[in-house]
């Protein structure tokens, strides 16, 4: 498969935050979902890749190399807050952007714009947070990029409004060329739709895997203390003592289902995984 995005041993320090030594890669035709809990780091990843901020080491390459005048033409990206043009109506962006990217196509922004049921008349300031989220993404798209990366693209946004963008989002990606690296809190969204799932943890990558291996591979178990220490290591990611049971993290679910028959044992998702992975133990 090629790579889209590679990210090798990426460090940045701000004076109370760290990137250390992130690495992961975006293939083509794929949706990776970035989750982590606030403040984990995955705008400076963001950034990093876009060349916002300088960075201290690591290697960044898209499309197979560097962040050059034309990889940036083939990026989309969408940034959750505010809009850059608020004084001026879809239609005179559209006639902005079309002097700044190579690849503008006017009958596509139309099209979305029509489409997403936005009025090109009305000055940007006057639209919802749902209608400059859709406007955004006409934007992000509508200069053909083969990457779109979005940083909570979703958050604010209504389940309706919310599913209509995920459903743009699965059409981007429909000719196999396309990927998307979508950052967001909203992890049943990402549930639905990504491919992959990279899980950052105060700037440490913690995982990136397909999603289908994360479901199949992890569960969490609902014990007592007494039950967590007869139980072997190997399975234990994590544990997080409740007022009267644990849920443990438990890594290769299925073989320790066999081992253990007699404990209750319950699908994972990845809230419930961020949770016990950031507020609980190690054993
Ligand atoms: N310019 C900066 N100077 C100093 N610290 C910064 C700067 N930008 C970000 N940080 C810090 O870096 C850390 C990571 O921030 P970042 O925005 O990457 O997190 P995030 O995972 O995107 O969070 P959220 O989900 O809340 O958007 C935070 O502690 C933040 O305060």
């Amino acid at each position: 498969m090629t790579k889209i995005l590679e990210i090798n041993n990426l460090n940045k320090t701000y004076d109370k935050f760290q990137l250390k030594d992130v690495s992961f890669n975006l293939e083509e035709g794929a949706i990776m979902g970035l989750v982590g809990r606030n403040g984990a780091g995955k705008t400076t990843v963001i950034k990093s890749i876009m060349d916002l901020i300088k960075i201290d080491s690591g290697e960044i390459k898209v499309f197979g190399g560097p962040l050059n005048k034309e990889a940036k033409e083939n990026i989309g990206i969408v940034f959750d807050d505010g809009f850059f043009s608020e004084q001026y109506n879809a239609k005179q962006i559209g006639n902005i952007l079309k002097n700044i990217y190579k690849n503008w196509d006017s009958g596509k922004y139309l099209g979305y714009l029509n489409k997403m049921g936005l009025p090109d008349d009305k000055l940007i300031k006057d639209f919802s947070r749902g209608m400059q989220m859709k406007l955004s993404f006409a934007i992000a798209i509508s200069h053909n990029p083969r990457l779109l990366i979005l940083d909570e693209p979703t958050s604010g946004l209504d389940p309706v409004f919310r599913n209509e963008i995920l459903e743009m989002f699965l059409d981007f990606i429909q000719d196999e060329r396309n990927s998307i690296l979508i950052s967001s809190h909203i992890t049943t969204d990402l549930e639905k739709i990504a491919d992959y799932i990279t899980f950052i943890d105060d700037g440490e990558i913690i995982f990136s895997k397909e999603k289908d291996d994360f479901i199949y591979s992890y569960g969490i178990c609902k014990c007592s203390l007494k039950d967590l220490y007869e139980i072997d290591r190997k399975y234990v990611v994590k544990y997080l003592k409740n007022s009267n049971y644990i849920d443990v993290i438990i890594e290769n679910i299925e073989e320790f289902r066999r081992e253990y028959p007699n404990l209750v044992t319950e699908k994972m998702n990845i809230d419930d995984y961020m949770v016990i992975f950031t507020n609980g133990e190690s054993i």
